[in-house]
Order: C-alpha cells, then sequence, then structure tokens
C-alpha cells in the first residue's frame, strides 16, 4: 500500500509536508480530510493521530504527525543530500531552530487566533492577539538581518514551514515594507518558488481571506 498523506489545503502545516513532498519527490497518496465536517474527530482518524491534526503521514504502521518532523524525514529519506537539509550538525541544528520556532511560536500564535473560529466558531480577534502576530515581524526582520534565509544564507526546510504559516499574517497585520525590507524580501522571493506557487498560493489566499473574514479586533 502506497504512503499517504492527510491532509487540507488551506492548513499550514498541510502545506508545508505537500511542498515538501513536491521537493523531495516522495511516493505518496494525498488524502484530503474535511475538518469542517469533523472528518478529523473519526474513530479511525484519532487512532491514526490522537492529537486530531492534520497533516498526518502513514506509511504502513509508521505514522508521523507532526509537519516539522515530515519535512525532516522526507529530507533524509528522499532528499540525496539535499541543501535543504544539510548533513552538517551546525547547520542543522539552526535548521531544526527555525523549525521549532515555526511551531512554537509562529504557528502557535497563528493558532490562537484561527482555532476558536475554525474549530469553536468564535470570531474575533484581541489586541494582544494581533500584537503577538506583529511582534513576528520583529524576530523575522532580525533573523533575516543576519542571514539571507531563515536559518543558512539558502532556503532549507524551515523557509518552507515558516513561509506557509507567515505568508497569510499580512490578511491581519499589514506588513510595513519600510520598517520590515528584509522581511519583505524574503516572502517575496519564497513566493517565487514553483512549489510555493503550484501548493501554497491557493490554500493561504483562502485562508487569509477566512482569516480576514473572523477576525476583528476586541
Ligand atoms: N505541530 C503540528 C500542528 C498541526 C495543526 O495544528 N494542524 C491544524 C490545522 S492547521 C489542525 O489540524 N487543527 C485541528 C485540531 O487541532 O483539531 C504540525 O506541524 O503538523
Amino acid at each position: 500500500m502506497p504512503a499517504k498523506l492527510y491532509k487540507l489545503d488551506l492548513s499550514p502545516p498541510a502545506r508545508a509536508a505537500i511542498m515538501a513532498c513536491e521537493i523531495f519527490k516522495v511516493p505518496v497518496e494525498m488524502v484530503d480530510v474535511n475538518m469542517l465536517e469533523r472528518e478529523n474527530l473519526t474513530p479511525e482518524f484519532l487512532k491514526m493521530n490522537p492529537c486530531h491534526t492534520i497533516p498526518v503521514f502513514v506509511d504502513g504502521d509508521f505514522v508521523i504527525h507532526d509537519s516539522h518532523a515530515m519535512l525532516m524525514y522526507f529530507a533524509d529519506t528522499y532528499g540525496n543530500n539535499s541543501p535543504l537539509y544539510p548533513k552538517d550538525i551546525k547547520q542543522r541544528t539552526l535548521i531544526n531552530q527555525k523549525l521549532f520556532f515555526n511551531d512554537g511560536v509562529l504557528f502557535t500564535r497563528l493558532r490562537n487566533i484561527t482555532y476558536p473560529a475554525f474549530v469553536h466558531g468564535v470570531k474575533g480577534a484581541t489586541k494582544m492577539q494581533l500584537d503577538d502576530l506583529q511582534e513576528t515581524y520583529d524576530f523575522l526582520e532580525a533573523f533575516l538581518s543576519r542571514h539571507k534565509f531563515l536559518a543558512l544564507d539558502h532556503i532549507t526546510i524551515a523557509d518552507i514551514a515558516a513561509y506557509a504559516t507567515v505568508c497569510m499574517f499580512h490578511y491581519i497585520v499589514p506588513l510595513d515594507t519600510n520598517k520590515y525590507p528584509k522581511l519583505a524580501a524574503w516572502l517575496k522571493e519564497m513566493e517565487k518558488q514553483p512549489y510555493c506557487q503550484k501548493y501554497n498560493a491557493a490554500g493561504a489566499k483562502a485562508f487569509g481571506e477566512y482569516m480576514k473574514s473572523v477576525t476583528e479586533t476586541k
């Protein structure tokens, strides 16, 4: 049986996993999970991933339920020494650090706003939540002043994970390109990548517009 990636195009971590499948030519069948219909809460799904999140990668009895772990696994298994995830231990550590930054800071701050709306129908964002998102622009500008990309001077899997998340922030927190020129340039550069155009752009736009529609300052 071929491996399967359970995904939803609206989801940033799912889009990161889909892009990585394309980049590393992972032999995988894509399976859509309709979260609005709560397909992620069925007993079958919860057996795969008790955390009821997508994406989930399933290859026989081998299951990965975190997109960052997927990106690392895909790069190591199918990447053929790709510069997207070099073997050098210090470079890897810098990349891992930014993968954790994406999960723990960028995605978490976004999720704090979108999860209540998407899952519980609770609309609106507090000023603090929006300020938290705005603050990530400061973090990113500082990181991108050290290196051309988030972890190193070339694109790595950390950029792919973070871009899938950050590319939608401007829908609810406008980006001042004069104040954040490095971040603006990084967003433009990532947007140009063929895998971002093909597998990220449409889902990001749809979810960005959704975010805008459910967000208002309280
Ligand atoms: N750390 C996880 C986060 C995955 C995640 O939270 N996905 C969201 C969609 S963007 C989800 O499935 N939420 C549904 C839920 O939490 O019930 C990853 O990177 O894969």
